[in-house]
């Protein structure tokens, strides 16, 4: 492997001939001119609650209320965000001051480690260290420039990749997302308590999948059980930012790459009290 492969988040791991792929740059200038006001982290206790579509969610309002953003995916494993924002093989062009985020129609900045794989569905089986120094690569040698908000979207739990991030990056705050799963709350807690542990501002908690609406008669359904966002906040400390309900045009628009479409006054509700904290 080249010495250039080496400090490349794909690790040598796309057939690129290291001469054509221009990831090869100076050191000292890496994110040189980066000026990055406010980090939120998006973090789950579990796998599947919405971590990421709430992320994408978060990114897209901040966007459309005239915000500078960009989008850390730091789920390395299991990436979502280039295929919600629709963003598939961009071509990486690199400069001094680093890898240039391809830009989502609302130009919002993203990296992600699928665009550095030959293949979007090529898993990444990397062990912890690897996987936080992508993570590290993310934060530091990539051409963010001025942002008002990075948004990180984690993987679920408390493992390496959120340990590396909330120690290593400046994190202004930390959103957590649950859904009503009675199991999604138990873990929930455990990384409310890892936030807690290691200092870092908890802006809130946000309950993904509340409940559906019957489309036929309004009625509010609590299809995943009965709604313990506001309650599990309130005993932990924490504020509760909001309900997101379950929406089958949502999953549709993150299907089909257009999440920036998506509409919602939760949402906005949501990212409201969010500009409140980290203005
Ligand atoms: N409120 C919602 N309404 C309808 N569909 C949703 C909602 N939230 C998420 N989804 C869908 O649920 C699926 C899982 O969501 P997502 O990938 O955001 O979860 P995650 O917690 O990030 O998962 P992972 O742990 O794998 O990273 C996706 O297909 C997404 O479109």
């Amino acid at each position: 492997m080249s010495e250039q492969c080496k400090t490349c988040p794909s690790n040598g791991g796309c057939n690129i001939d290291p001469a054509d792929c221009g990831v090869e740059i100076e050191k000292s200038l890496l994110g040189a001119l980066n000026s990055i006001r406010n980090v939120i982290v998006v973090m789950s206790g579990k796998g599947g609650v919405g971590k990421s579509s709430v992320t994408a969610l978060i990114a897209s309002s901040l966007a459309k209320e005239g915000y500078a953003v960009g989008i850390l995916d730091a789920d390395i494993t299991g990436p979502s965000q280039p295929k919600a924002f629709g963003i598939q093989k961009p071509q990486i062009t690199a400069s001094e001051y680093g890898m240039t985020p391809p830009l989502t129609k609302l130009g919002i900045k993203l990296i992600s480690i699928n665009f550095f794989l030959p293949n979007e569905d090529d898993p990444v089986i990397w062990r912890g260290p690897l996987l936080a120094g992508a993570v590290n690569q993310f934060w530091g040698e990539v051409d963010w420039r001025d942002l008002d908000y990075l948004v990180v979207d984690l993987p679920p739990g408390t493992g390496d990749v959120p340990l590396t991030v909330i120690q290593s990056l400046p994190v202004n705050g930390i959103v957590i997302v649950s859904s009503p799963q009675d199991l999604a709350f138990m873990v929930v807690k455990k990384t409310i308590n890892m936030a807690k542990k290691l200092n870092v501002p908890i802006l809130g908690l946000i309950e993904n999948m509340s409940y559906a609406i019957c489309p036929h008669c309004g009625e509010r359904l609590e299809i995943f059980g009965t709604s313990q966002g506001a309650k599990v906040a309130n005993d932990s400390g924490l504020d509760f930012l909001g309900s997101l309900p379950w929406d089958t045009s949502l999953n549709i628009m993150v299907d089909e790459g257009k999440v920036e479409e998506y509409k919602s006054k939760e949402m906005n509700a949501i990212i409201d009290q969010i500009l409140k904290k980290l203005p």
